[in-house]
Order: structure tokens, then sequence, then C-alpha cells
């Protein structure tokens, strides 16, 4: 069986407390977008090997179980008592980009196990054990449009479609860690609160919807805060930095003409249409 674990992208992301716990309450809407890589899953009968992992495409950093979906299988398997596994990942989300390509697949992981081995856990349930995979893991079960608070765990839906929209996603070849880009943030609670600037038309969201790690990491890596500038230049209704980076994404007019802009080798670039 197969899943295509999509990205998701911040539309606004205010950062309002440290917690006691060392991380951070935030707040943010989180929504889809079909950038995707391909996980299969195969049963693996006469193996003692509980699983296999057959990775494609780019490289991630790690043993195979330091892999999320490593874990995402070996926590159903000690609910549910699996048979061994192949699992095939084939990887075409960059990783360390702000665009949740690890914790995607680890939820499409919970599916998939779900879905195959007709184990009968409600969404709910999935989101629970998402949630122990990584903060923004669970958004991806039911994977749409959330406005997320808490930790980014805290879910309700999102009245809003960006239907039609084109977006453009830029990563240069930059990693950001999300602790340190956490860690050179003074949390505040923001002017214009995230939940009410997405109610506004997206032309209006320019100077109010605000990406809190961007004044963080741009300094940093100038290089991000350059790729942001450039797709204003070249017409993006609306620019950010995804997450804690280090991609970010511009969005266009539904009949806009993309530009081509050479970001360069090194540099990813992923365009496509929102639904
Ligand atoms: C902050 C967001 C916003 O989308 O960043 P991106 O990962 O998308 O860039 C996500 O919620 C991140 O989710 P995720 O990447 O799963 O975070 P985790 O692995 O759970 O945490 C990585 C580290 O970030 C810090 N952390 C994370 C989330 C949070 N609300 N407060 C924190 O302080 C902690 O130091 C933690 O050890
Ligand atoms: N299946 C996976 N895909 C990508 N990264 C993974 C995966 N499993 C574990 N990781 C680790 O998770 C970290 C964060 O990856 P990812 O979720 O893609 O980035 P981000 O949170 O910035 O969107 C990486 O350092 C990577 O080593």
């Amino acid at each position: 069986m197969i899943a295509f674990p999509n990205i998701k992208i911040n539309l606004g992301l205010s950062i309002t407390e440290k917690r006691p716990d060392g991380y951070h309450n935030l707040e943010t809407v989180f929504y889809p977008v079909a950038l995707e890589d391909a996980l299969e899953i195969r049963t693996s009968p006469g193996t003692d090997r509980k699983f296999t992992l057959y990775q494609h495409g780019m490289e991630i950093a790690g043993k195979p179980e330091d892999n999320l979906v490593v874990k995402a299988y070996l926590l159903m398997d000690k609910e549910f008592h699996l048979p061994p596994v192949e699992i095939h990942l084939y990887k075409h989300i960059p990783s360390g980009a702000g665009l949740g390509g690890g914790s995607s697949d680890a939820a499409f992981m919970l599916k998939l196990l779900n879905n195959h081995y007709q184990l009968g856990v409600s969404e709910e349930q999935l989101e629970v054990y998402a949630a122990t995979l990584g903060a923004d893991c669970a958004f991806f079960i039911k994977n749409r449009p959330t406005f997320a608070e808490g930790i980014g765990n805290i879910f309700s839906p999102v009245d809003l479609s960006l239907s039609g929209y084109q977006i453009m996603i830029i990563k240069p070849d930059v990693f950001v860690s999300t602790r340190e880009a956490f860690a050179n943030i003074r949390p505040h609670h923001p002017e214009y609160p995230v939940k009410e600037v997405i109610r506004r038309p997206v032309a209006e969201w320019k100077d109010t919807l605000i990406n809190d790690f961007e004044a963080s990491v741009f300094p940093q890596h100038p290089i991000i805060g350059d790729i942001k500038k450039e797709l204003y230049h070249h017409g993006a209704i609306y620019a950010s930095m995804s997450g804690s980076g280090s991609s970010v994404f511009g969005l266009f007019a539904p009949d806009a003409l993309l530009p081509e802009i050479d970001w360069g080798t090194d540099t990813f670039c992923f365009t496509g249409t929102l639904k």
C-alpha cells in the first residue's frame, strides 16, 4: 500500500510564551501543499527483522531507527503487534526546511498502517499517537487548513481556502536548527493575531501576517531574507519563511505568469497550485 505524504506551510507564526518545560507556545495556521514524498509498506513474512527501511531520493541524516517512519511503525507495533514490514520511502521533500516533511512521513505511516492492517483506530486517536512523534505531526492526520496553538499541537479548523493560488517554494542550501531558532526569540503577543489576519484578503497580509522566526533567522542567514525580497520583487502577493526555515514560499495570483528565476544549482525550487 502506498501513500503520498505532503508538506505544510505556516501562514503567520507568533511565538507568544516560553513555557516552564522549555517549549514555546505559538500561534500559526498550517496549510497543506502538494509537494510530496512517496511511502510504501509491504508485509514481509518469513523474517526476524521487524522492519527494513529502503530509502530513495534525497538523503536523510541518521540511522534507519531514527527515521520518523520507523518510529511511527514501532509505536503502532507496540500497541497492535504488527507483522514485519518493508518500508520504501522516496524523499522529495527537503529536510530542515520548515515544511514538516519528516512529521508528514510519520503521520502518513500511522494512517497507512491503520488502513492496511484494518486496525480501526479513529482519527482522534491517530492524532494522539502522532503528537508523541513531533510537535506538528498531528496536523497531517486530518491534513486540512488548521489553526494551531499550544506548542503547535492544539488544533481548530480554519475556514480558509487559497484554492487556485500558485505557490513557489525556495529552499537554499542552508540548515536552520528549529531548537536554535527558538533560542533566539523573545516571545511576545502579536499586534495582529494570526487568526484575525488570515480572514483578511491575501493582498493585505504582507505587513501583518508575520513569522516571528524571520527576525531571528534572517540576520544569521541573509540569503533567506534575500529570497523573500526576490519573491516580492517578482510579483508575489504574499511571501514568508515557512516554520523555522530555511524555505521561503511566495503566493502568486491564479492567473499570474510565474517568474523564471535562476536560484543557483544548490537551491531547491518547487512550483504548484494550491487546492
Ligand atoms: C515550530 C514549528 C512550526 O511549524 O517549526 P517547523 O518544524 O515547522 O520549522 C513546528 O511546530 C516545530 O515542530 P517539530 O519540528 O515537530 O518540533 P519538535 O521536533 O517537536 O521540536 C524541536 C525543538 O524545537 C523546540 N520547540 C519546538 C516546538 C515548540 N512549540 N517549542 C519549542 O521550543 C524544542 O527545543 C524542541 O526540542
Ligand atoms: N522521514 C524523514 N524525513 C525527513 N527528516 C526526517 C525523517 N525522519 C527523521 N528525520 C529527521 O528530522 C529532522 C527534521 O526534518 P523535517 O521534518 O523534514 O524538517 P522540518 O521540521 O524543518 O520541516 C531532520 O534532521 C531529519 O534528520
